[in-house]
C-alpha cells in the first residue's frame, strides 16, 4: 500500500535522511521509531508529499508521492498540529470536509461518527480552550473527514496524558482493523512495541533495522538468562536466600553452574528475560558509530 524506495532528503549539505526502503502492506501499521533527529518526520512528509525527496520515491496506494492525486487517499496527521483557535471542533472538521469536496450529509454523519468514537466533549466548544489531548484528537478527527485508505501519523500520542495515550494507540489499532493501512512515528519505543505488526528503527538518517518486533528481537537481540543460585559466585547479587547472576549464553550459564558446584551449592532456577525493543535500540544506537551524516 505503500512504497519507499531509497528515499534520501538532504537540506544544504546535510542529510536528514540517509536513504529509506521500505514497504508498508494494506492493513498494516507500520511503525518508525527513533530518537529525535533521526528524520522520522522527513521521511513522513516525503511519503505524505509535502516534501519533495531528493533521491529516491514513495508511493500511496500505487500513486506517486509527489501527485496531488495521491493526497485523495491519504490522512495526515502532522506532530504539531496548531487548530484555528477560534473555530469549534465540529465547524473546523466541516471545513475541512468541504475542502475535501466530502458531500455534506456525508460529512455530518461521519464527522459526528469520528467524534463520538474519540468520545469528544464540548464539541461547541473554541478549540482555543479545549485540552491538549482534545486538539489532537480533533486532529486525528480531521485526518479521518476524507475517509481515506491510507493514515500516516507523527507522533500521534506524543505529549499526551498516558489515558489519552492508550486511547490514541487503541484507535489506533480500531483503525487498523477496520481495513485502513497506519504508518505512524514514535520516539517512545513501548507505543511502537504494542500496536504495530511491524517496525523501522531509525538513527541518524538511517534504517537500522526492519521487521515483526520479534524479528528484530531474533536478528539484533539478546536473550539474558538470569541463574540463580544457593549460594553465593562471584558477580552475583544476593536475592532473598538466593543469589542470581545475569548472563547472556548458555555458556555462560554453565560456567554459574560448575562454580555454584564448586562452592557446594547449585543452581537453583534459570528465567529468561526477552530484550525489549528498547534495548536493541539502546544496543543498535551505541554501534551506529560514526554518524553517517557527519557528526551532526
Ligand atoms: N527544513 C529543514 N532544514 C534543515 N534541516 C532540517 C529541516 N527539517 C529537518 N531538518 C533536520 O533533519 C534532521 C531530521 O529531522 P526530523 O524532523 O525528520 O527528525 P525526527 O526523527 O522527526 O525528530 P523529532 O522526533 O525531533 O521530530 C534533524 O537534524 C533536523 O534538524
Amino acid at each position: 500500500m505503500i512504497e519507499v524506495e531509497g528515499l534520501r532528503k538532504t537540506y544544504g549539505d546535510f542529510p536528514a535522511v540517509v536513504g529509506s526502503t521500505f514497504d508498508v502492506d494494506r492493513g498494516e501499521i507500520f511503525g518508525i521509531v527513533g530518537p529525535n533527529g533521526a528524520g522520522k518526520t522527513t521521511t513522513l512528509k516525503m511519503i505524505a508529499g509535502l516534501v519533495d525527496p531528493s533521491v529516491g520515491t514513495a508511493t500511496v496506494a500505487g500513486v506517486d508521492a509527489g501527485n496531488p492525486e495521491m493526497r485523495r487517499s491519504l490522512g495526515f496527521l502532522p506532530e504539531e498540529s496548531p487548530l484555528y483557535e477560534d473555530m469549534t471542533a465540529r465547524s473546523y472538521l466541516d471545513f475541512f470536509a468541504d475542502l475535501y469536496d466530502v458531500p455534506e450529509g456525508e460529512a455530518s454523519e461521519r464527522i459526528e461518527r469520528t467524534l463520538d468514537r474519540l468520545e469528544l466533549d464540548h464539541r461547541d466548544r473554541r478549540l482555543g480552550d479545549v485540552s491538549k489531548g482534545m486538539k489532537r484528537k480533533v486532529a486525528i478527527a480531521r485526518s479521518l473527514v476524507n475517509d481515506p485508505d491510507v493514515l500516516i501519523y507523527d507522533e500521534p500520542a506524543s505529549g499526551l496524558d498516558p489515558l489519552t495515550t492508550n486511547y490514541v494507540l487503541e484507535f489506533v489499532r480500531e483503525l487498523r482493523d477496520a481495513g485502513k493501512t497506519v504508518l505512524f512515528s514514535a520516539h517512545n519505543l513501548y507505543h511502537v512495541e504494542s500496536v504495530c505488526d511491524r517496525v523501522a528503527i531509525m538513527n541518524r538518517g538511517e534504517i537500522v533495522a526492519r521487521g515483526t518486533v520479534p524479528e528484530i528481537r531474533d536478528e539484533y537481540g539478546t536473550t539474558e538468562y538470569r541463574v540463580f543460585t544457593s549460594v553465593a559466585v562471584d558477580g552475583a547479587a544476593q536475592e532473598g536466600d538466593r543469589h542470581v547472576v545475569t548472563v547472556d549464553d548458555m555458556a555462560a550459564v554453565e560456567d554459574v553452574r560448575e562454580r555454584a558446584a564448586a562452592a557446594g551449592g547449585e543452581v537453583v532456577d534459570i528465567r529468561t528475560r526477552e530484550p525489549s525493543l528498547e534495548d536493541i535500540f539502546l544496543d543498535l544506537a551505541a554501534d551506529a558509530d560514526p554518524d553517517p551524516r557527519g557528526g551532526a
